[in-house]
């Protein structure tokens, strides 16, 4: 056959390019080394693969949900779904319980660093509700599954004019693992982690038993729940406080220039008499930082809107930056869910890590409205190369301490990781029973969530011998790990930072020993791949 541009039409253009792209691709691979192509050129599998897979698995789940509530099925098909639940829990008991149990959630779709080892030893029992119970708007309550999602509740609530009170940030958070973990947002300087915003809880016991528990109703249960990560039953239910939400956040950005400033400002804007309904810093280095503070708003001045949530515009953090490099304030007014999911389309600054040039203005108007990948579609393609990288070279940590230790706590981190930006939110902490608490006798505290996402910059940094000495200096400080994160505290060194006489107490009661394992043993990072 005579090829020449008369009867090379389109299609054998696209034929013949195609397989031609395919064969430079693979020699080009092989020249540079698959791990050498995996570690630094993720992006071409990010942007061709992951970006347009994240849309299609949005929209479907899109879909469902529309589906889902036009049908109006979710509140008659939630007790069904309880019942299968129940229904495992008991064919696990009649099985003489083989093996303790754990939700069969795949670990790759969790918002956590690894996935449990456990997942592939012990009895998987199905949890798989994903949808928003009821919205009462008269007692100010919203009653939701636990696979519900972050997306889903601004989804719902922004546009009926609610919110929750703590809605933290990344769209796949779900109702379930914040309450079995922990969650929080810039609001948590006001209303505690979102633990504090629930109101009760539904379980299935290790006997395939349904229980609810509130502060008024087997109250020690309610206590014990947060943090206890699925080891004293199986959340089926929860109900949360919404309060009232407005179209927009009125937010002022104020460069701080010291040290001395972000220690004194920054406390005292989170404790302030004014009760902004948000505040939160970044810190961009050892000295320099933005402080935001936020009030929610329905008017606003149109010159000054900013939807920060439009595929096309900056990276948050990055157009934050932008006040500090100008060391001048400003105000905008960002629409309630584009602030709640600010932080969102970067994953923090993860992204520049995987995307390095995804904040770059063409690639935004381009791919901006595929971006972010998911996350669990992240974690189910990384690879062992990408594992190893990130287990060496990268840290990513989130440590509450008590506000009045902020300063020694920067100096840490400086010290041992000099990694930015750090994500500063404040969150009152209710001296209540349960693992996380004030070890003061006030009824509350003002604390700190340091979140340290990326490469450290310190030329000696081992993942295990840095974070070690991290967490030890959080547990002087009477603070807490967040535990989605690599946690190589010993088993006695975790029980000295958590308080487990509740927890030990309702084990006990509950019968857990043969049903779940303790928190230790699926977060520790031995029990993590
Ligand atoms: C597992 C999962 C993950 C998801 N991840 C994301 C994500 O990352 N980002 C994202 O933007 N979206 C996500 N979604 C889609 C999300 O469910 C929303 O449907 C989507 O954002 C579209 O919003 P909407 O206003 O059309 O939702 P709607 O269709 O209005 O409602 C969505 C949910 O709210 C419930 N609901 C709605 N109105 C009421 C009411 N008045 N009373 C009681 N219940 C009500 C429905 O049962 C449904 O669960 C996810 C969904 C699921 C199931
Ligand atoms: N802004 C924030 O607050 C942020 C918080 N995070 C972290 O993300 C975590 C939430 O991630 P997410 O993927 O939603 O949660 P996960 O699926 O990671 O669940 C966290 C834990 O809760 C348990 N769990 C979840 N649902 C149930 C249930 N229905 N019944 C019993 N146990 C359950 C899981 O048990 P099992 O292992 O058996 O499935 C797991 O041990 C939080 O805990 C937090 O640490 C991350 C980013 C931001
Ligand atoms: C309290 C707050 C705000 C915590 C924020 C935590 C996030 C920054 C974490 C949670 C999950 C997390 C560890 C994750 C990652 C980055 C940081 C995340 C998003 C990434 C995407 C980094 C790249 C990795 O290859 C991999 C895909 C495994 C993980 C997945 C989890």
């Amino acid at each position: 056959m005579h090829l020449d541009s008369a009867n090379f039409g389109l299609s054998d253009k696209i034929f013949y390019f195609i397989p031609a792209t395919i064969v430079i691709l693979i020699s080009w691979v092989k020249y540079k080394g698959l791990e050498h192509v995996l570690i630094n050129y993720r992006w071409i599998f990010v942007c061709l693969f992951l970006l347009p897979i994240s849309v299609i698995y949005d929209t479907l789940f899109f879909i469902r949900s529309k589906l889902i509530f036009l049908l109006n099925a979710a509140p008659k098909q939630h007790d069904e779904r309880v019942k299968h639940v129940q229904k495992q829990v008991r064919k696990w008991v009649e099985a003489g319980r083989p093996s303790r149990m754990c939700t069969a959630r795949p670990g790759w779709q969790n918002i956590s660093f690894r996935r449990g080892k456990y997942k592939s030893t012990l009895t998987n029992i199905e949890v798989n509700l994903m949808d928003i119970l009821s919205v009462d708007t008269e007692r100010k309550v919203v009653r939701a599954e636990p696979m519900v999602s972050m997306g889903q509740m601004t989804a719902l609530l922004n546009p009926i004019g609610w919110t929750l009170p703590v809605l933290p940030e990344l769209d796949d958070l779900t109702v379930g693992g914040l309450i079995m973990g922990v969650g929080i947002e810039s609001s948590s300087h006001l209303y505690g982690l979102f633990q504090h915003c629930c109101i009760s809880f539904e379980l299935v016991l290790a006997d395939g038993s349904l229980v609810k528990c509130s502060k008024e109703e087997n109250s020690d249960l309610f206590y014990a729940v947060p943090w206890s990560y699925g080891t004293l039953g199986f959340l089926v239910a929860a109900e949360m406080s919404i309060i009232p939400a407005k179209k927009y956040v009125r937010l002022e950005y104020t460069p701080l220039t010291s040290r001395q400033q972000i220690s004194s400002l920054f406390p005292a804007t989170a404790s302030s008499s004014e009760k902004f309904d948000f505040v939160e810093t970044l810190a961009y280095d050892r000295d320099s930082a933005v402080l935001m503070t936020g009030r929610l708003t329905d008017d606003c001045e149109f010159d000054k809107v900013n939807a920060i949530g439009r595929w096309y515009k900056p990276w948050f953090f990055k157009h934050v930056e932008g006040y500090l490099l100008r060391n001048k304030k400003g105000v905008e007014y960002i629409p309630l869910r584009d602030y709640y999911h600010r932080h969102s389309r970067s994953i923090f600054w993860e992204l520049q890590d995987i995307v390095p040039f995804g904040n770059n203005i063409i690639f935004r108007i381009l791919c901006g409205w595929m971006v972010p990948p998911k996350v669990s579609l992240l974690k189910l393609t990384q690879g062992e190369t990408i594992k190893r990288l990130y287990e060496n070279h990268h840290m990513v940590q989130d440590m509450l301490v008590p506000m009045d230790k902020l300063n020694d706590s920067l100096d840490c981190f400086h010290k041992h990781v000099n990694l930015y930006p750090l994500w500063l939110c404040p969150f009152v902490l209710p001296n209540e029973q349960g693992m996380v608490h004030p070890r003061s006798s006030a009824s509350s505290e003002m604390y700190v969530d340091i979140g340290a996402y990326g490469e450290p910059k310190v030329p000696n940094y081992h993942p295990r011998e840095t974070t070690r000495k991290i967490e030890q200096f959080v547990s002087d400080c009477d603070g807490f790990q967040m535990l989605y994160a690599d946690s190589y505290l010993t088993e006695q060194e975790f029980r000295k930072m958590f308080d487990h006489n509740l927890y030990d107490k309702m084990r006990r009661e509950l019968d857990c020993e043969k049903a779940f394992p303790e928190v230790y043993n699926k977060v520790c990072r031995a029990a993590r791949d």
